[in-house]
């Protein structure tokens, strides 16, 4: 199946060349277009807009970085929307809002096409593995059409009823993430500052109830002070700030949440952004007596 990809960032590089392994063959467009080349070498074929990309390729999936970027490649000029039509589907993939996936849904479904929202769990490492989690809502039928490609990407795809329920559910998961990874980041610094041995605290967390492949995966980076990206901070502090919004708009209060975006907005201020997520350390690291 001829299938289209739209951005090649850190994880829509990965999912794309998994597709073009698995035999897919993929025609891939990104704004910056030199980061096409990798997938061309490997037998990729290049759109010149997200439109040309829409208009050869029967799905097409977005992997983009935020709500602003989603409607770009959506509605700007040269945009997927141009060449949109009966028979044709779209999957977006990236983090956004509800309100950002239902305003793409009503478009595309506006000129007959049908629409997936399909953000996923796992970063870096697990989209290199084709071991995503994939959080899917939207057009049944375009779910089921697309589960090969999903396989592909991912170990496990959820189906999870309307548009906006992938989105929500995404951002649900990334608020307790964000909210864990700060609390981790005090858990290191309270042991280093009060004459523990960081690296000490990490074996003992892996050994007890609140192991998680993330402490384990993330930890020995952090207290070398290595950030180098799996999961830029700038967009985990998209995903709080759309997660205390979602607790707005159901009034459920999160203070733990509302703390933790504090301090990515912080590191962000730092210039932190494009580092990885666990960045986050440098800002709690800061605060001395
Ligand atoms: N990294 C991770 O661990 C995970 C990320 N996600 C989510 O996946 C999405 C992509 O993340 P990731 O790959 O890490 O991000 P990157 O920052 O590595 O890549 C972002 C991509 O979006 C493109 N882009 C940004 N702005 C625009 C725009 N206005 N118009 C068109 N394209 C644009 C970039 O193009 P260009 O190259 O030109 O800058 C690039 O292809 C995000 O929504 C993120 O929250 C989800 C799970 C895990
Ligand atoms: O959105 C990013 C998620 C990163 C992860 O699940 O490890």
């Amino acid at each position: 199946m001829e299938i289209g990809f739209l951005g090649l960032g850190i994880m829509g590089k990965a999912m794309s060349m998994n597709l073009i392994k698995k035999g897919f063959k993929v025609t891939v467009w990104n704004r910056t277009l030199s980061r096409c080349d990798e997938l061309v070498e490997m037998g990729a074929s290049v759109g010149e807009t997200p439109a040309a990309v829409v208009k050869k390729c029967k799905i097409t999936i977005a992997m983009v970085s935020d709500p602003a970027a989603a409607l770009s490649v959506v509605f700007d000029k040269d945009g997927v929307l141009e060449e949109m039509s009966s028979g044709k589907g779209y999957v977006d993939m990236s983090t956004v809002d509800p309100e950002t996936s239902s305003k793409i849904s009503e478009a595309i479904t506006s000129k007959g096409g049908s629409f997936v929202e399909a953000p996923v769990s796992g970063s870096k490492q697990p989209a290199e593995a084709a071991q995503l989690v994939i959080l899917a809502a939207g057009d049944k039928a375009l779910y089921e059409e697309a589960i090969p490609a999903f396989n592909a990407m991912g170990k496990k795809s959820f189906y999870l009823g309307p548009i906006g329920n992938g989105a929500r559910m995404k951002l649900v998961v990334n608020m307790i993430m964000g909210s864990m990874m700060n609390a981790f980041s005090e858990g290191i610094v309270l042991a280093d500052r009060s004459g523990l041995n960081p690296s000490d605290l990490l074996d003992v967390l892996d050994l007890g109830a609140i192991a998680t492949p993330m402490f384990k995966g993330k930890g020995p980076n952090m207290i070398k002070s290595n950030f180098s990206p799996a999961f830029p901070l700038k967009h985990q502090q998209k995903d709080m700030r759309l997660a205390l919004a979602l607790g707005d708009e159901n009034a459920v209060s999160m203070p733990i949440a509302a703390a933790a975006n504090e301090a990515f907005k912080k590191a962000r201020s730092m210039g932190l952004g494009d580092l990885d997520f666990s960045a986050v350390h440098e800002v709690v690291k800061q605060h001395k007596d």
